[in-house]
């Protein structure tokens, strides 16, 4: 067994893990970055990379069934499954290399390869080969897929996000379980790429929604092209020669139907990688969850005693925002705390943002409206405005006109708080309302703002001033055409 001393470990080399590496390294040279699984990061390898180049091949095949609708005629169109999964290992892999650069710069000292926990404290157990001692020590360990008991039942026919990156070619036949975020955009890409789909979910949720109007009208978009029951009843799950049978009721019909899958992929919530780290050792105050208590703002780490750790956690595995901006952010954080510790700086954390890659998109901007009537003292405190895609004008044009989004504000301040979006190439929208809302704008200094035309943002300058006229501080759109043009 090696025994070492350092400055500062991390566990695990993702994203939040390289962050806090690079912050780290600015104040010690006695930074060791830990790696029990392949090194690669989660988003480069199995998560936000692989996942769009799915979507992008998604995209093509979707826009030239379209194109008739232009009166562009395109003739049997055909997916090459083998093609298009060449094309994502290909340029997953590039992503990849692109990381494993960045790795290999770490020289070797700087680097330890294999599982880590903690043995008290300040010491960590490295695989079986090193016994590791840090000053202080940053948990970035991310987390992985979770699923419920039931699906046992599919055998070795049940797969998860990074088996479908490993796929030669496509399936025949995927039921999604999950109609979150990672379910609807992969089971809407796999059912434009000719794969036959059905989508589940519990509990009636579809992606990020709270408004139960987004939830409504994303459900019933969705459904128009693809098979999503975000409140299925799943009879059983039984493997079936080399299938996975399912018995459900089907939501249209109300019959009982058992359809057979080439595979059932599990895309029902994923845990933080932090029950293997022996947490009980390190001193840690740990919630139900055995989740550690950690101030948001400077990812420090609380004792079981209350006082302050040398322990930080960032990224997936503090279950905060498990989003890649939120991984960098808080790694940078933590490192840069890790480093400095005991004098902890309070660092800044982003408003929230989230954008999810199904067509049409769906974003989350800030606070949902429920979050903010409880911050701000109740429904009376806060102004909805909203504008729906149907009749936009670029959306028209484009014939992507599906789509709704509301947003929020303070009434007296006027301050924009939250929005959430359905709709076309919403995630440059969601951008601007995000920046909006780190500048804290309220919505009449909004609408001061420039909008060409025609652009899908003229539909978010319908919502500004309705929500402007619900705040009680602009005239109500009476002629719309007539003030900025046709299709705003
Ligand atoms: C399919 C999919 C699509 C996604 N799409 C998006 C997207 O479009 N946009 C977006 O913002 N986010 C997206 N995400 C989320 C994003 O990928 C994650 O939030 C982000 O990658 C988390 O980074 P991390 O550093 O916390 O974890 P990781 O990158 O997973 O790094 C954790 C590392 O710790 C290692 N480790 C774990 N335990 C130990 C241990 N005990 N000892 C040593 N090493 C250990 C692991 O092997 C791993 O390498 C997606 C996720 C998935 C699954
Ligand atoms: N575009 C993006 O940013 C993006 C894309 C994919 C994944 N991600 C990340 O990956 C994480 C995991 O995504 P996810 O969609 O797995 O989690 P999620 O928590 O967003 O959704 C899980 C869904 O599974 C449903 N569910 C739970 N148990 C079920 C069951 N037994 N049967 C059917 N449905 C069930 C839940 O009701 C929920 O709707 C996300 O939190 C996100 O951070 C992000």
């Amino acid at each position: 067994m090696q025994e070492r001393k350092v400055d500062i470990a991390i566990i695990g080399a993702g994203s939040a893990g390289l962050s806090a590496w690079h912050k780290a390294r600015q104040y010690s040279d006695s930074v060791v970055l830990i790696e029990g699984g392949e090194y690669g990061t989660t988003c480069a390898r199995v998560g936000c990379m692989p996942s769009k180049l799915l979507i992008a091949a998604a995209e093509a095949a979707h826009q030239a069934r379209e194109a008739g609708g232009f009166g562009v005629r395109v003739d049997n169109v055909a997916i090459d499954g083998r093609a298009v999964m060449t094309r994502l290992k290909h340029e997953r892999d590039r992503f990849v290399d692109g990381v494993m650069a960045s790795m290999r710069r770490i020289d070797g000292a700087g680097r330890l390869q294999g599982h880590a926990r903690f043995v008290d404290s300040h010491t960590l157990l490295v695989g079986d080969h090193t016994r590791l001692e840090a000053r202080t020590i940053v948990i970035a360990t991310g987390s992985r897929p979770s699923w419920p008991d039931a699906f046992a039942g599919a055998g070795d026919r049940l797969v998860v996000n990074d088996d479908v990156f490993d796929w030669d070619d496509l399936p025949t036949s995927v039921a999604v379980f999950g109609t979150g975020v990672l379910g609807l955009e992969l089971g809407q890409a796999l059912d434009r790429l000719g794969v036959r789909v059905r989508m589940f979910g519990v509990g009636g949720s579809i992606g990020p929604f709270k408004e139960e109007a987004l939830r409504r009208y994303a459900d019933r978009t969705l459904n128009e092209e693809s098979y999503v029951d975000p409140d299925a009843k799943v009879e059983s799950i039984e493997r079936e020669g080399d299938e996975v049978a399912i018995r459900f009721i089907e939501r249209y019909s109300g019959q009982c139907l058992t359809e057979h899958f080439t595979y059932l992929l599990a895309a029902t919530g994923r845990q933080p990688n932090i029950d293997s780290l022996d947490l009980g050792q390190a001193g840690l105050a740990l919630d139900d969850k055995g989740v550690p208590h950690v101030n948001r703002f400077t990812l420090q780490c609380r004792n079981a005693d209350d006082s302050p750790s040398h322990v930080f956690i960032a990224g997936d595995a503090s279950q905060q925002l498990p989003l890649l901006h939120e991984a960098i952010t808080q790694g940078g954080i933590a490192g840069n705390n890790a480093g400095r510790f005991p004098d902890v700086r309070v660092g800044k954390r982003n408003v929230a943002l989230a954008i999810i890659f199904t067509d049409p998109q769906m974003a989350t901007i800030g606070a949902s409206r429920t979050e903010l009537e409880e911050r701000h003292g109740g429904c009376d405190a806060i102004a909805t405005g909203e504008a729906c895609f149907e009749d936009q004008g670029r959306a028209v044009v484009i014939r992507q006109n599906r789509g709704l989004i509301r947003l929020y504000a303070e009434y007296g301040s006027g301050q924009f708080l939250g929005a959430e979006l359905f709709g076309p190439r919403i995630e440059h929208m969601a951008h601007l309302l995000a920046w909006s809302l780190e500048q804290r704008m309220n919505v009449s200094r909004m609408l001061e703002m420039p909008f060409y035309h025609p652009v899908i943002e003229e539909g978010l300058r319908s919502a500004l001033r309705d929500l402007n006229t619900r705040l009680k501080q602009g005239p109500p759109i009476t002629e719309r055409c007539m003030e900025f043009g046709p299709g705003d």
